[in-house]
């Protein structure tokens, strides 16, 4: 299993694509809460989504939402998983598969930014002081230490093409099942 991480705009996305150009599947941790969400009625807003995946995590542990995603997981060797935000959340797919690696995607911020404007997604940031705000919330989650405890960093300052050269190459490396 592969463990995708980065911040907002760094590059995950790419990566995913090249990831199944050679033949992986992905799950993303944002379906399970969407699918749990619909199970139990909750109005798909972003606030009503975000207030429920908080509360089932204090109710179930910081770890739920892995867990419920590792439970959709068919093949593990073949599947890349984005969206984890801190290391409860790492340690309960390593459960799943003992040989989990975690790749961390970085660019600095005004890269980021950059980007983020450029991909024209309606719900993303508008300025940079949205970003720094968005930046602090996934930080406060814990995702600095899945990107400083990561396996693996592909540094994404360059064109597309090279980043995603970048990232054919670190996935032909990875250990064979
Ligand atoms: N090296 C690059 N050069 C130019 N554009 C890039 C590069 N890397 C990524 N992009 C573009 O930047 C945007 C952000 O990348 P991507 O969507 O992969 O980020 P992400 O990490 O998945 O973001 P988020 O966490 O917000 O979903 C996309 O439009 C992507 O095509």
């Amino acid at each position: 299993m592969i463990v995708v991480t980065g911040m907002p705009g760094a590059g995950k996305d790419e990566f995913i694509a090249v990831a199944r150009s050679v033949g992986f599947m992905d799950v993303h941790m944002g379906e399970s809460v969407r699918h749990y969400a619909r199970l139990r009625g909750i109005p798909f807003t972003d606030g009503d989504i975000g207030r429920f995946a908080a509360s089932e995590r204090e109710k179930y542990g910081m770890d739920i939402w892995a867990r419920r995603t590792a439970e959709m997981i068919r093949d593990p060797e073949r599947t890349v998983v984005d969206g984890v935000r801190n290391m409860e959340e790492v340690d309960a797919f390593r459960e799943r598969d003992r040989n989990l690696i975690v790749i961390a995607i970085f660019a600095n911020r005004e890269e980021r930014f950059r980007r983020i404007l450029g991909r024209q997604r309606p719900d993303d940031v508008r300025s940079m002081a949205e970003l720094v705000l968005r930046d602090k919330r996934e930080l406060s989650f814990g995702i600095g230490s899945v990107i400083a405890l990561a396996d693996v960093m592909i540094v994404n300052d360059g064109t597309l093409e090279e980043f995603r050269e970048k990232s054919r190459k670190v996935l032909q490396s990875l250990p064979r099942p």
